[in-house]
């Protein structure tokens, strides 16, 4: 398959809230619907062109800085100074070369309208227009339809970016440009969200709504470009969230919408009390009876609906909300070291009998795998008592687990109301879009931070291979003249955590 990944990439940068914006007006938010205001995409692009005016007077229709890598000098100080001021113009995409670079505008702008969508639909010079996600969407369409390729957009950022608003407005402009009859496969995507944003996101220091998971949506279309079906497909969930979270972030939003919204007859079903009699819950030092607002369970409400609507009935939600109320009393299981030697034993055995019931499980067996365990020397089963700490340890792994196979299970769900009908032809292409983490450093880095680092690295490589060298070689070999462009090559440290990690993959099969 060719990749056609970094030629339509979008980058994100952020920049501080407090940053203010200039009042100036910008030429987006100069698009003026003169008539036929709210004109359906059906109307055709020419009578939808001709219905929008840009107010030249105020700045012109593109400029100079709309792709910055025509720039005669390119240094990062420049590049940040040209994006500062076009951000402060309220120019939040900026072209550098074929990747558009998105600055979050932490506000609402008028830019993603139908009509200023069907504007970059059929594009035919990209500078005829000012850098725009749709433009990137058009862009990447035609090379599908036009190329018969498969096509894939990386979104990176940090958190709080924009990547998962800017995702969401890429395949609905996908959407569109495929003719997709409203309703349709937009409508089912978005009903899947309220699902992923409960299961798969979390309040942190950064974004009130942070996914933490990486996403990759694939969009599967006729050769014409007709589109048929969609697939998601979920990678580094932060499983370490559901038994810790650092301090000012909490946990992920299902467990708080669970308390809000459920009946006090499913209170007492799944043997719950309230989030602050939760270990995994009460740790975050925020009061959680603030928590339990009318727009949580509103939430609650959508998630259910969202819930039916994806195909789940009600046993399925039944277990869903057994196996999510499970996650928190495995949390609240206790251990002590034993009087007589130092192994742990469980102090609240009410409790561990309440998970063996509600992941039905024998609770002596439950006991045995979270205090002991087995290993296999010569073909001889040796049965070790652990202590506390590592007790406790094998507890989280076990709720992490559980969550992390409960997400699973969601998506799988929605990945079925999603995919192409049966009479669908079998001759696709598809266009992926990632929405994954960027870089990230914070004071206490955990495993996770170094798989997500881990990514970002093969990505930067990835990006280092398709701009530089490959480009760089087939100038060589053409005879081009050109100056050779200099650039960190990450591949070293790449392939020193890759093989370290299929040492690793190595010796758990060969232990296995
Ligand atoms: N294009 C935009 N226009 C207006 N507001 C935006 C835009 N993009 C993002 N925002 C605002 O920024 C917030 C954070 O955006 P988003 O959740 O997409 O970030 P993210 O990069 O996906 O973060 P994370 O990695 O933490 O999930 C949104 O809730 C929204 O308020």
């Amino acid at each position: 398959m060719v990749i056609h990944v970094f030629p339509q990439s979008t980058r994100h940068l952020s920049i501080s809230k407090e940053d203010k914006l200039g009042e100036a007006q910008t030429l987006l938010q100069g698009m003026q619907l003169t008539k036929g205001e709210g004109g359906s995409p059906a109307q055709g692009d020419q009578t939808v062109r001709r219905n929008i005016t840009f107010d030249k007077a105020i700045l012109p229709l593109t400029s100079p800085t709309d792709d910055l890598a025509s720039l005669p000098d390119l240094t990062e100080d420049i590049l940040l100074k040209e994006m500062h001021k076009r951000y402060k113009r309220q120019q939040i995409y900026t072209y550098i070369g074929e990747i558009l670079v998105a600055i979050n505008p932490f506000k609402e702008l008028q830019i993603y309208s139908i009509p200023a969508s069907m504007l970059y639909k059929n594009v035919v010079a990209r500078n005829s227009l000012p850098p725009h996600i749709y433009g990137t969407a058009d862009a990447i369409y035609h090379s599908l339809v036009m190329e018969k390729l498969p096509q894939c957009c990386v979104i990176s950022g940090e958190s709080g970016a924009g990547k998962t608003e800017s995702a969401k407005y890429m395949v609905n402009q996908f959407l569109r440009l495929a003719d997709c009859e409203e309703g349709g496969l937009n409508l089912k995507i978005e009903q899947a969200n309220p699902l992923l944003e409960a299961f798969g996101n979390a309040q942190t220091t950064m974004n009130n709504n942070s996914s933490r998971f990486a996403k990759y949506l694939e969009l599967i279309f006729s050769r014409e470009g007709r589109v048929l079906g969609a697939g998601i497909s979920h990678y580094l969930l932060e499983k370490s969230r559901v038994v810790y979270q650092n301090p000012g972030e909490r946990n992920f939003h299902i467990f708080y919408l669970m308390f809000a919204g459920l009946s006090p007859d499913e209170y007492n079903l799944y043997g719950l009390q309230g989030p602050q009699y939760h270990r995994y819950l009460n740790r975050s030092g925020f009061d959680l009876r603030t928590m339990m607002t009318q727009t949580a369970k509103d939430k609650m409400d959508k998630f259910r609906q969202s819930l039916q609507t994806v195909g789940f009935n009600k046993d399925d939600e039944d277990n869903l909300l057994t196996c999510l109320s499970a996650v928190l009393h495995i949390g609240d299981i206790q251990f002590i070291t034993s009087a007589n030697n130092d192994v742990a034993q469980i102090i609240n055995m009410e409790v561990l009998n309440k998970v063996s019931e509600m992941i039905q499980v024998p609770s002596e067996e439950l006991d045995s795998a979270l205090t002991s365990e087995i290993t296999v020397t010569r073909g001889e089963a040796i049965r070790r008592q652990r202590d506390v700490y590592h007790a406790g340890d094998c507890r989280d792994a076990l709720a992490k687990a559980l969550y992390a196979r409960l997400f699973g299970w969601v998506v799988n769900g929605i990945n079925h109301l999603l995919q192409p009908l049966e009479d669908s032809p079998e001759d696709t292409l598809e266009v992926g879009v990632l929405d994954i983490f960027g870089f990230e450093d914070f004071s206490r880095n955990s495993f996770e931070q170094l798989c997500i680092n881990l990514a970002n690295e093969q990505l930067q490589n990835f990006f280092n291979k398709h701009v530089f060298q490959q480009e760089q070689e087939a100038y060589q070999t053409e005879g081009v003249t050109m100056e050779l462009v200099r650039f960190v090559d990450n591949k070293p440290t790449v392939d020193l955590f890759l093989q370290v990690r299929n040492l690793l993959v190595h010796h758990i099969k060969v232990g296995l």
